[in-house]
């Protein structure tokens, strides 16, 4: 459970939570009553809002799917924006998988014309670099940590 106070962090673009992808397979977010989420759904540089509507949460993709897909399940880019000057709380449930589990592309989406893009991990290691300096550091954490070379051949 979260909650956003009335200021937000950045006074000037009302954000409250930066632009981020969550690391899990996926995120339940439930918003009472209060907007506030938004995301990213291309390239374009536009941000939609999800509006907080009675008895629905909203499902965000997470990076840990983006491996299992072998990347055609991008993680979402998202962020909290509080325009409204009221007090938000939200919900969010992560999904993760059980401890000692190796996460892998499915084999049905690797093939010549879309080869693997990430090694098999261990999830709670991929948690542990995303909060590591170089993870924070990096502009693709899920790459720098798992992600194949061109010419990199892994078994998977
Ligand atoms: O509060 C929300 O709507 C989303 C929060 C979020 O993105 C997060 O905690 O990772
Ligand atoms: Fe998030």
């Amino acid at each position: 459970m979260a909650r956003y106070g009335t200021s937000p962090e950045d006074d000037a673009t009302r954000v409250s939570m930066p632009e981020h992808r969550d690391y899990v397979m996926t995120s339940m977010v439930v918003q009472n009553q209060v907007e506030g989420l938004e995301v990213r759904l291309n390239d374009d540089g536009s941000w939609y809002a999800v509006p907080p509507e009675l008895d629905t949460c909203a499902i965000l993709a997470g990076g840990l799917l983006q491996v299992v897909t072998n990347g055609r399940v991008r993680a979402c880019l998202h962020r909290v924006k509080t325009p409204s000057n009221r007090d938000r709380f939200s919900a969010l449930v992560g999904c993760m998988p059980v401890q000692g589990s190796t996460v892998r592309a499915m084999a049905e989406l690797v093939s010549e014309d879309h080869p693997l893009m990430y090694r098999p991990c261990d999830p709670y290691e991929y948690v542990r670099f995303q909060f590591s300096e170089e993870g924070r550091r990096s502009k693709d954490a899920l790459k720098a940590f798992c992600g194949v070379a061109k010419d990199e051949h892994v078994e998977a």
